[in-house]
């Protein structure tokens, strides 16, 4: 899943895809490296962000999918809110990615119900400005796990269909990095549940601090590709259905290479 950003203010790539050329361009060429998926938001997620109006939102995102279906590029929308959703989805959106998991907006399960789109219901547990002071847990996985049932429950009382939920643990959102690394070492746990699994590590925040110099500066955004691509080897053998990724490049090599290693090869 390649993240495409239409947005002034995500933490590694605000802004330079603001024009919709240049954004549908950036699209196109992911699906051409080989992104199953181009995954377009209008508002950034990243802790303490400023929330967007629903038709900035709108106006962003939009015209990129309109562009993107059109061209063949199978497309997610990157939104927590139900008319965003709606918009998208009529315009051939594919696969709605909602960080909130249907917490944020009541009228989200009723959207994947009425269009049967693939709902990504991440752990989440509140919006950016406030996702600091949610980050406490007794056992992280088995929190996360729970509260992530909590809104698969809620998703098939609405009408949702089983085969429609993919679940995402959320890493950076509401977590420490002690969190995101205890997530990953138990994805199994996530799994096994039986739903398709979407990590989203991609730069983020816990990988600048394992990378983190001699002074203890995290690594910036912009240094953290090698260890996304590696999460993503790793994701990809502990049965992920799909990553989320700036660089789709790198990780598409990644989870080659995890492939192979897997398949061992034919001489046996
Ligand atoms: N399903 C899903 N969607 C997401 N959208 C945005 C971000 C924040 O990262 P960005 O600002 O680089 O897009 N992370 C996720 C994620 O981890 N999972």
């Amino acid at each position: 899943m390649g993240v495409l950003n239409v947005t002034p203010d995500s933490f590694s790539d605000g802004g330079r895809y603001l024009d919709v050329k240049a954004a549908v361009e950036h699209g196109v060429e992911m699906f051409e490296l080989g992104a199953d998926i181009v995954d377009v938001g209008g508002e950034s997620t990243r802790p303490g962000a400023d929330r967007v109006a629903a038709a900035t939102e709108i106006e962003r995102v939009l015209p990129v999918v309109a562009e993107l279906v059109a061209a063949g590029v199978p497309v997610s929308v990157d939104t927590t809110r139900a008319e965003v959703a709606a918009a998208t989805a009529a315009a051939g959106a594919a696969v709605i990615n909602d960080v909130s998991g249907g917490l944020a907006d009541p009228d989200m399960a009723r959207v994947a119900a009425d269009t049967g789109l693939p709902w990504v219901l991440m752990h989440w547990r509140g919006h950016s400005k406030d996702m600091g002071s949610l980050a406490s847990y007794g056992d992280v996985v088995a929190d996360v796990r729970a509260e992530l049932l909590a809104q698969v429950d809620a998703a098939l009382r609405a009408g949702v269909r089983e085969d429609a939920i993919v679940l995402d643990p959320g890493l950076g959102f509401a977590k420490t990095g002690e969190h995101d690394w205890a997530l990953l070492h138990r994805l199994g746990e996530f799994v096994a549940l039986g739903f398709p699994v979407l990590v989203g590590a991609s730069r983020k925040r816990f990988l600048g601090g394992l990378l983190a110099g001699a002074d203890g500066e995290p690594r910036p955004a912009a240094g953290r590709e090698t260890a996304t691509a590696a999460v993503s080897a790793l994701a990809a053998d502990r049965g992920a259905w799909a990553v989320r990724v700036h660089d789709v490049r790198s990780s598409l090599d990644a989870v080659a290479v995890a492939a192979a290693w897997n398949a061992g090869g034919t001489v046996g």
